[in-house]
């Protein structure tokens, strides 16, 4: 069984083993920034970050017969504020028109955009590759938790809610809109760039052109990608969309990744959200597929959640009991669930 729970400070090497594995943008190889993930969120999730929309939340999945970190997903309170907007393209649609040719063409044109008081974001969704598209759906646990926790903790979060595709990249991890556009303007590598970017949005502002873009002038590759989902990224893109998500024409200035959002109450998963007490029966029968969390004050951790079969009623929930050992609750404790469907 698999167990989703806050991150740990002893969790970093289980996080650099998955790093290293993966190299991704979501989850950077590299120690420091490691340390600095994982030291926010402990932060975050103990209430120690004073502003409730300057938390980030990273979420892991453990398989608990080995102990082994073999995914991670996150949440980050507010994207875009006045110290660090969240910044993006604008895509729209111009024509032009001229009568004495004849001629009525369509441009695709790229804004620049600045978002000081954004949306709550959820990212950096990874599952280690054995484990993918397996018959615990790692990718949707790590998915879906997120929403159960938004769920339990509804102030702490925006009324929207953002998530930033990752698009088709090249097979050495640059990508093509960058490569015409990004580097023309910062002389810097995606890579390069996608990290200082975490820290610093001022070189982004200040050397990326103010003016609009015309898409037309990029070779037909670059433009292929404007807001297409990279294949890896397809199973994210319907989870998503299954949920209330949409495509809300913006993309990623970066790598021309698409921008999805949903207002927080209208996410299926958030309106099917309840709260049941625990009975003392040990289910093992097909019930609802669901996923359950528990929280607690203090202790190891704060916050637990599997998935497993279950059997509910309007106030009380019966689980195997394998569920309620991981989930380390008794008989009684009030327990958060969403429909794993
Ligand atoms: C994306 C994940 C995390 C998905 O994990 P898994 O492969 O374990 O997925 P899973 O739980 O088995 O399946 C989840 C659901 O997606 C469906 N599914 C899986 N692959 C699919 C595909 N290629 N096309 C269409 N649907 C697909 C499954 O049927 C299932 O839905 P059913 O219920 O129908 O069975 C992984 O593939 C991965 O690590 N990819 C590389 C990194 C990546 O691209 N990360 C996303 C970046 S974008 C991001 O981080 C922001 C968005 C976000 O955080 O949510």
């Amino acid at each position: 069984m698999l167990v989703l729970r806050d991150v740990q400070k002893t969790d970093l090497p289980g996080l650099k083993r998955l790093a290293a594995v993966l190299n991704t943008v979501n989850l950077p190889n590299n120690e420091e920034t490691l340390e600095a993930i994982i030291d926010k969120s402990v932060k975050s999730f103990a209430g120690r970050v004073k502003d409730p929309f300057e938390r980030e939340y990273l979420f892991v999945l453990e398989d608990v017969r080995n102990n082994l970190i073999i995914g991670t997903s996150m949440i980050i309170a507010q994207h875009g504020t006045y110290e660090a907007p969240h910044i993006y393209y604008e895509v729209s649609e111009r024509e032009h028109y001229s009568a004495s040719l004849e001629r009525h063409l369509r441009h695709k044109v790229l804004s620049i955009a600045y978002n000081y008081e954004g949306p709550t974001e959820i990212g950096g969704l990874v599952v280690d590759p054995p484990y993918r598209a397996t018959q615990d759906k790692p990718g949707k646990q790590l998915s879906f938790v997120r929403f159960l926790f938004i769920s339990m903790h509804r102030r702490l979060f925006r009324p929207r809610i953002l998530a930033e595709l990752l698009p088709p990249l090249l097979p050495d991890g640059r990508s093509l809109l960058w490569e015409a556009c990004g580097k023309k303007f910062t002389g810097l590598t995606y890579l390069e760039a996608d990290r200082l970017s975490r820290q610093n949005k001022e070189f982004i502002k200040e050397l990326f052109p103010s003016s609009d873009i015309y898409a037309s002038l990029f070779p037909d590759r670059v433009q292929k990608v404007l807001g297409e989902v990279g294949p890896a990224t397809r199973g994210v893109q319907r989870m998503l969309e299954r949920v209330g998500f949409r495509y809300v024409e913006r993309i990623d200035p970066f790598d021309g990744g698409p921008h999805f959002e949903a207002d927080t109450a209208d996410i299926s998963l958030v309106r099917r959200y309840r709260t049941l007490k625990l009975t003392d029966e040990d289910f093992q029968l097909e019930g609802d597929d669901v996923l359950v969390a528990a929280e607690r004050e203090s202790g190891r951790n704060r916050f637990r959640s599997v998935r497993c079969h279950a059997r509910l009623d309007n106030t009380t929930i019966s689980l195997p009991a394998r569920a309620r050992e991981i989930l380390e609750v008794k008989t009684g404790a009030k327990l958060s669930i969403i429909p794993f469907e």
